[in-house]
């Protein structure tokens, strides 16, 4: 399957989970390439900001920022290889995120399946922006999804960043939780209204304030936690942010 490039390698990386309601969590994460979206403030940008696309991004501002050349920020690697490279860490949590990863579920079902062979205590979360529904199948192999559905402020078109039946259909899944980034209250005013619009109880929406700082991330929690106080939701932090700060691999 398609993953990201990290130097020589495919993008996996045993870290802590940094967000949602496993976040603390050790956990292995495998970053596939690819992404039906193309979000402007994206933090995984070369999993699908490619030369010769047309794709804006915040960062085109920067004079030093490229478009990808695919061949380096990409690499096939067949998914008897990342089962050996996932065994390879003491733990037996793995996230699949991306890039959006549901786009190469049959390739992740290989994964999942040889994981468990090895072991049949294997947790599998996926990080997913609520798009592209899940098969019947993949469905019922993953034990958690992180759904992510974006708001305005990534500068998508709303008939392509929300999907109203497979949204209805992660809401309808006990494993699913909704959980987004915001930075001021008109941002929280669109989540309250996604939560009606979609019938989303309180209890699975969780919020966390934007960054790639601990002191962008300070900035914007009050406003955060005070919706969160209001409306029900859970507060989230973004533990790798705070840990490591904007890096890749962590
Ligand atoms: N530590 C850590 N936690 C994360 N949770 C979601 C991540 C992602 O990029 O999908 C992520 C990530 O990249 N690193
Ligand atoms: S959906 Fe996620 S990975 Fe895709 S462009 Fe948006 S933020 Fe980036
Ligand atoms: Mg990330």
């Amino acid at each position: 399957m398609l993953l990201s490039r990290l130097n020589d390698g495919p993008e996996i990386f045993f870290t802590l989970q940094g967000e949602g309601v496993s976040a603390g969590m050790p956990a292995v994460f495998v970053r596939s390439s690819l992404c039906n979206l193309h979000c402007q403030w994206c933090d995984t940008d070369h999993t699908w900001n490619f030369e010769g696309t047309p794709w804006k991004h915040e960062k085109d501002a920067d004079p030093g920022y490229r478009k990808h050349k695919k061949s380096e920020v990409t690499i096939e690697t067949p998914t008897t290889e990342i089962v050996r490279l996932v065994a390879m860490h003491p733990c037996r949590r793995v996230v699949l995120t991306g890039g959006e990863p549901l786009l190469q579920q049959e390739a992740w079902l290989e994964v999942i399946t040889g994981l468990r062979e090895i072991d049949p205590a294997y947790q599998f979360e996926v990080e997913t922006n609520g798009t592209r529904k899940p098969t019947p199948e993949f469905r019922a192999a993953v034990n958690q999804f992180n759904v992510s559905p974006k708001l305005a402020n990534s500068g998508m078109d709303a008939k392509l960043r929300l999907v109203p039946e497979t949204l209805a259909g992660f809401v309808a899944d006990p494993k699913a939780w909704f959980k987004f980034v915001a930075v001021e209250d008109a941002d929280m005013d669109e989540i309250l209204t996604f939560s009606r619009e979609f019938s989303v109880p309180p209890e699975r929406i969780l919020v966390m304030p934007e960054g790639r700082t601990s002191t962008d991330l300070d900035r914007h929690a009050p406003a955060v936690a005070a919706r969160c106080l209001l409306h029900g939701w859970r507060f989230c932090d973004r533990l790798h942010v705070r840990l490591w700060g904007d890096k890749r691999g962590v």
